[in-house]
């Protein structure tokens, strides 16, 4: 289907200037149908007593994206919110259609859709071609989000800067206000897909420099950590392990490094971007718990399989901020709350981590898993990455892990947890992949009286049996844990292996040995779990 080649935009998007087509030619594209500057609409002299509205030119207005819907039966949104009325729309340009085309979509309409015949067929090749098609419309609609970003979006975001600089005139240039708005471009990159998700828009063509200076707030800064690096994983690794892209452009990585250093973090994908900010509230006008439901904000990895460059996998994943924690019962100060506090945050954890099982496996390993990978202990990157317009030497960094979570870290040293000079070794790197009030959490936690010492010192029975239980139910976490990691990197690997034909790219081999924060996973993991029983105090005499 000719949609799988996405070249006509390029060809067109590469001589035409984003801001002369937004400050000059756009205008003249403008209708007088919903546009606030000619809001009554237009008189046609001699033709009608009255003014008349009429939609601008768009290519919505082509037959071709419409001709795809109606064939692969693809239906767009009726109705809903006032921003929501994509089906209403697009029927609307149609009467703009010469008339030929609009019969001819009118009579591919009266027959049963290419969809309904794959459909009664029942036949796995003939669906395999059909997804084929539909996906192609997705890369192609998300490389068009990509185009109308470039060229209105960025744009329209300089000429408000613009306009806003012509009123503090000097003052604004002192303050070097140069480059894009890094917010407007963030909201730009982050677009609502259907289902209310947000989705991204890969910059790769047209990444402007972004001023750092327009972000507000430590919330702002970190989302900006989030969305520059989910860009930058994707164009790492956006051609597979094979083919990673060896330098970090210089208009991804200056912002990236600034807005790094301000927080603390290494200008790489970290836990802290994928689980912990990554959640929004459902309805931020809301009142009540009800309202207050969390959802992942940004949880599109980024795929570059069979060409598409565009496409996207959803992840679940559980937000087991330490806030939650806080909601159990009992007060930290107080022996005796000990065990409810340490053991319900232990089960909740593991509460938090069973619905991954999900996640397809399958999925997981070979689509999702190469964009948590890093450029340090990873075979397929062995010299690092050189972020240009920063350093002229590679630099290394270890990938997106769990490992970077402050939560078990915390449990380790509030609990006396001692592991071995390797794990530790490990485990300590991570800590610089926190962000600092986490790392600095740990290091409280670690220089206050020790909790083990107290423990055995009491003699208190009691006691020590709440303290075994934690270090037990940490253990048990840590067990469940290594069940989830054979289910996802050994067994669900394995078997993809013996399959032999699957839609999925083939599964990444790099890290097969290793985890993609860089631990040798199963004998790290195992020695994890092991080191945590040996905390286990035995009653004296
Ligand atoms: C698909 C699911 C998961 C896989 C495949 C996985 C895999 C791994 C691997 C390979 C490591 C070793 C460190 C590295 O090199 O990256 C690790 C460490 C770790 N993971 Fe996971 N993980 C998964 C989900 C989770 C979840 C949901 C949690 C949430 C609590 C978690 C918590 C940890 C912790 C705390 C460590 C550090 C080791 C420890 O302290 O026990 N993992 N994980
Ligand atoms: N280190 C793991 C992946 C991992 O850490 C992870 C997997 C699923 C959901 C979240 C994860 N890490 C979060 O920071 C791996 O080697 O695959």
């Amino acid at each position: 289907m000719c949609c799988s080649h996405s070249r006509p935009y390029s060809v067109y998007t590469e001589y035409v200037d984003p801001n002369l087509f937004f400050s000059v030619l756009r205008i003249y594209l403008s209708g007088w149908k919903g546009n606030p500057l000619l809001s009554e609409g237009l008189l046609y002299e001699g033709v009608w007593d009255t003014p008349k509205k009429f939609a601008g030119g768009s290519a919505a207005q082509s037959s071709i994206f419409q001709c795809f819907d109606v064939l692969l039966g693809i239906q767009h949104t009726v109705g809903g919110v006032p921003s929501d009325f994509a089906a209403e729309f697009l029927q609307e340009m149609r009467t703009y259609m010469p008339p030929a085309h609009q019969s001819f979509l009118l009579s591919l309409k009266a027959k049963p859709s290419v969809r309904e015949f794959v459909l009664s067929k029942g036949n796995a090749t003939l669906q395999k071609t059909y997804n084929e098609c539909v996906e192609a419309m997705v890369s192609l609609r998300n490389y068009h989000l990509g185009i109308v970003a470039k060229y209105i979006m960025i744009p329209a975001s300089r000429q408000s800067k613009v306009e806003r600089s012509s009123e503090e005139a000097s003052e604004s240039e002192s303050k070097g206000t140069g480059g894009t708005n890094i917010m407007d471009f963030l909201k730009t990159c982050i677009a609502f897909n259907g289902n209310g998700n947000m989705a991204f828009t890969l910059p790769y063509d047209w990444m402007p420099l972004l001023n750092c200076q327009f972000l507000t707030g430590y919330r702002e800064w970190r989302l900006a950590h989030l969305v520059l690096s989910f860009i930058t994983m994707g164009y790492v690794w956006q051609d597979g392990e094979t083919q990673p892209k060896e330098i970090l452009p210089r208009n991804l990585a200056l912002p990236f490094v600034e807005v790094s250093k301000n927080l603390g973090l290494p200008p790489i994908l970290v836990h802290s971007d994928l689980v912990l900010a990554n959640w929004a509230t459902r309805n931020p006008g809301g009142t009540g718990k009800k309202h207050r439901w969390k959802r992942p904000a940004v949880q599109l990895f980024l795929e570059a399989a069979a060409r598409g460059r565009q496409k996207g996998t959803l992840l679940p994943l559980p937000d087991f901020s330490a806030d939650q924690i806080g909601e159990a019962p009992g007060r930290a100060s107080e022996p005796e709350h000990m065990e409810p506090i340490a053991f319900v945050a232990c089960s909740k954890v593991h509460i938090l981590i069973s619905p991954l099982d999900y996640v397809n496996p399958d999925v997981f390993y070979s689509v999702i898993r190469i964009f948590l990978s890093g450029w340090k202990d990873n075979p397929a990157l062995p010299v690092g990455l050189v972020y240009e317009g920063v350093s002229k030497e590679p630099l290394s960094y270890s990938g997106g892990s769990a490992a970077q979570s402050t939560i078990l870290h915390a449990f380790d040293e509030f609990l006396g947890v001692r592991h071995s000079k390797e794990s530790a070794d490990f485990l300590h790197r991570m800590r610089d992949y926190m962000p600092p009030s986490h790392r600095a959490f740990i290091e409280d936690i670690c220089g206050a009286p020790s909790l083990r010492t107290h423990v055995l010192s009491s003699g208190n029975g009691q006691l020590l049996t709440a303290y075994n239980q934690c270090v037990e139910s940490l253990a048990a976490l840590r067990t469940y844990h290594l069940a989830l990691v054979t289910k996802y990197l050994i067994t669900a690997p394995s078997k993809a292996k013996a399959r032999r034909t699957s839609h999925l790219p083939r599964p990444p081999q790099a890290l097969e040995e290793r985890g993609t924060g860089g631990s040798a996973v199963m004998s790290f993991l195992k020695s994890v779990r092991d080191k945590t029983l040996e905390a286990l105090l035995h009653p004296s005499g």
